[in-house]
């Protein structure tokens, strides 16, 4: 319309000038003159408005028609191919469309495209070169021409019916399994399993029925079922409302039987599948069991449940076992390589010491590959304290170092405290192939873990790593040279590690404190060792006066001072003395790296890994952490807000 702004001009510049006229010939008393001028002037002014009324009604219709533009030819692919055409002006206002949208019933012309199709906007602000749109229920692809106004349009409702249609059909694989229940079937009596089973299983396989999926058991514990993506989506509503079931059915039996359930989909490759399942199997058992995970080829697995914490399931057998694996795996290797995790804490060094001592008794080099790097500060101040005794019996080397002496054909590295090659401080070694890896670790397993283990002890229901060593030890039958320095090093960790016996603690634990004192421990030294200085203590309550409520049950406490990571955890094991606390959050600075670190704390009854995990970071049920350098840490507050509503959106 711009361009007929002009028109206007010259009508206003003609009725002024003829007006002068006709009071010039009024002046010199030509009523004749006067009166037909003013009469040509009416009916000329008349048609100039009709006109106008036209063009602003019926709009600037150049009639333009494919054909004549672009030859027959082009006409016919564009009505063959159903394509639109669409021309528009700077105020995205369609100043042409091809006949496509005639013959659709849609009129543009002369309109705003945004009142046709909404987000066509992200099209004009070039956010996007393509856009999907919907208008009175039909679904368009609207593709911009690069550095012009045109717009190419194509209807694809049918063909997003049908990609919909399709994967409500996909086909989902899964595999169910009762946790623990293989146990019951080794030790429990016929009348006690029938009752298992009738509960148990009974309610299992109803629930399959009920959703209409194909079950088949392939075990006394475990079913393969095949379903689709409509019903796994049915089952995600229900928020998989059969683990509480079976769990509060095993409750009311007094067995602790839980249900895990896996599921894969996403790929017509079913040896694809098959990996899949395998592999959440094995995560979902080391994360504790009780939950189910789903996986889509291609995104990563997805964790549902898991609100229990799982009680020690680690039977005495399976102890021995281990034990026997690792020490003839030791027998058979060269030297072994112990590996810890960067920020180094009581329970990494510990147990790295304690598994250096147990090879050195199979009468193998070991080397402990921690020198340089991070660790925990009250950690190096005991360290320092038994230094001499450390440095005679053990080897500390940097990787560097570690990289020199090791073969990776015959000798044996094993990662303690973690299952995660991104945070080991033998990152490289981890990287050559054909090494050989052992990990022990604590840690609830999750996807970045470490790739074809040789044996792989993950036991999250273990209070600490020190926990399981000295169950290691215990039970093998060589004669382990530990002494106080090794033995208070554990001990230490089993007490960060449970808030001094406060959380994820099980008989277990205080039988390995009882081992660790019997190996010469000093227990009594070893709260001395974790006191804090007078500079941290000031630092950690200017922290705390910080701390704000949120939702009811949450504290979260934000710091832009550079801390360390042991503070930020201190600090939020401290929140939760406060009454009515179910889970604490400390965000701050990580003085050595300056990124933006959380710590998290529950009481044991929120899962805060799942939490952490949502952010990207990790840890376990009570005690869990996330660091990042991507968000200064006001922005990891508002992200860690957002995820703790949306938990609760999702629960509720
Ligand atoms: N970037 C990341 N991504 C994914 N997961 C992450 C992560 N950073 C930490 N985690 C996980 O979160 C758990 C808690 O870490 P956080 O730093 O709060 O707490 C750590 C550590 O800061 C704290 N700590 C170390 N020395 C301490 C001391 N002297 N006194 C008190 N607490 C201490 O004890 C906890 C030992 O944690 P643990 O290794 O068993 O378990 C860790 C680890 O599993
Ligand atoms: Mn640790």
């Amino acid at each position: 319309m711009k361009k007929f702004q002009k028109w206007r001009k010259i009508l206003i510049g003609t009725e002024v000038f003829s007006f002068l006229l006709i009071v010039i010939f009024l002046f010199f008393s030509k009523f004749w003159g006067a009166l037909g001028l003013f009469a040509f002037q009416v009916v000329y002014t008349l048609l100039f408005l009709s006109f106008w009324q036209a063009i602003k009604h019926k709009g600037i219709q150049m009639d333009v028609e494919i054909s004549r533009v672009l030859g027959k030819d082009a006409k016919y692919a564009l009505n063959f191919g159903d394509v639109g055409i669409i021309t528009y002006n700077n105020e995205y206002v369609c100043t042409w469309c091809s006949d496509y949208f005639k013959e659709h019933d849609i009129d543009l012309l002369n309109k705003k495209l945004t009142s046709w199709i909404e987000n066509m906007r992200s099209l004009f602000e070039d956010e996007a070169d393509s856009i999907i749109g919907v208008s009175n229920n039909q679904v368009y692809e609207i593709e911009k021409r690069p550095d012009s106004q045109i717009l190419y349009v194509r209807n694809i409702t049918e063909i997003t019916n049908l990609k919909k249609e399709l994967s409500l059909r996909e086909t989902v694989v899964g595999i169910l399994t009762l946790d623990n229940y293989s146990e019951y079937q080794s030790y429990e009596n016929e009348e006690m399993l029938n009752e298992i089973n009738a509960n148990l299983r009974g309610a299992l396989i109803s629930w399959t029925k009920q959703y209409g999926m194909f079950l088949r058991k392939l075990r006394g514990d475990r079913f393969l079922v095949i379903l689709n993506k409509t019903i796994l989506d049915d089952i995600r509503k229900n928020n998989f409302s059969i683990l509480q079931t079976i769990k509060d059915k095993a409750d009311r039996m007094d067995v602790s039987i839980t249900l895990s359930m896996v599921f894969a989909y996403g790929t017509q490759n079913f040896l694809e599948l098959d990996t899949m399942l395998n592999d959440l199997l094995e995560i979902v058992d080391s994360r504790g069991g009780d939950q189910a995970a789903i996986k889509k080829y291609g995104s990563p697995a997805e964790f549902i449940g898991g609100s229990s914490e799982k009680t020690s399931a680690r039977s005495k057998v399976r102890v021995r076992i281990m034990a026997e694996s690792i020490e003839d795996l030791m027998k058979d290797s060269g030297k072994v390589f112990v590996l810890g995790h960067v920020n180094t804490d009581y329970d990494c060094m510990g147990s790295a010491l304690a598994i250096s001592a147990w090879a050195k008794s199979l009468h193998h080099e070991p080397y402990i590959v921690l020198k340089d790097v991070p660790r925990d500060h009250q950690l190096q101040e005991t360290m320092d304290h038994y230094n001499k005794a450390l440095v005679e019996r053990h080897n500390i080397v940097t990787e560097e170092e570690a990289l020199r002496l090791f073969n990776p054909q015959k000798d044996l590295l094993i990662m303690t405290d973690h299952g995660n090659p991104s945070i080991s401080s033998g990152r490289e070694l981890l990287a050559l192939q054909g090494r050989k890896v052992v990990v022990i670790d604590h840690h609830r397993r999750s996807e970045d873990f470490v790739d074809s283990p040789v044996i792989a002890y993950v036991e999250s229901s273990a209070s600490s790593v020190a926990e399981l060593v000295s169950e290691l030890l215990s039970a093998s039958s060589s004669t382990i040279p530990i002494y106080e320095a090794e033995a208070t090093l554990m001990y230490l960790g089993l007490l960060v590690d449970t808030n001094r016996f406060k959380s994820h603690t099980s008989e277990r634990t205080f039988q390995a404190a009882a081992t660790l004192a019997s190996w010469g421990a000093n227990t009594a030294d070893a709260e001395k060792e974790l006191l804090e200085d007078y500079d941290s203590f000031a630092q950690k309550n200017e922290i705390i006066s910080q701390a704000k409520v949120f939702m009811h049950k949450f504290l979260i406490a934000v710091t832009d001072q550079p801390v360390s990571r042991t503070l930020l955890a201190q600090t939020s094991e401290a929140l939760l003395k406060i009454k009515g606390c179910q889970a604490a959050f400390t965000i701050g600075v990580n003085e050595v790296n300056k990124a933006s670190a959380i710590s998290a704390r529950s009481d044991g009854s929120y899962n805060v890994q799942k939490i952490m995990e949502k952010l990207g970071g990790g840890g376990h049920f009570a005690a869990a952490a996330y660091e990042t350098e991507d968000l200064n840490v006001y922005q990891l507050e508002d992200r860690l807000k957002q995820a703790l509503k949306e938990e609760e959106e999702k629960e509720s």
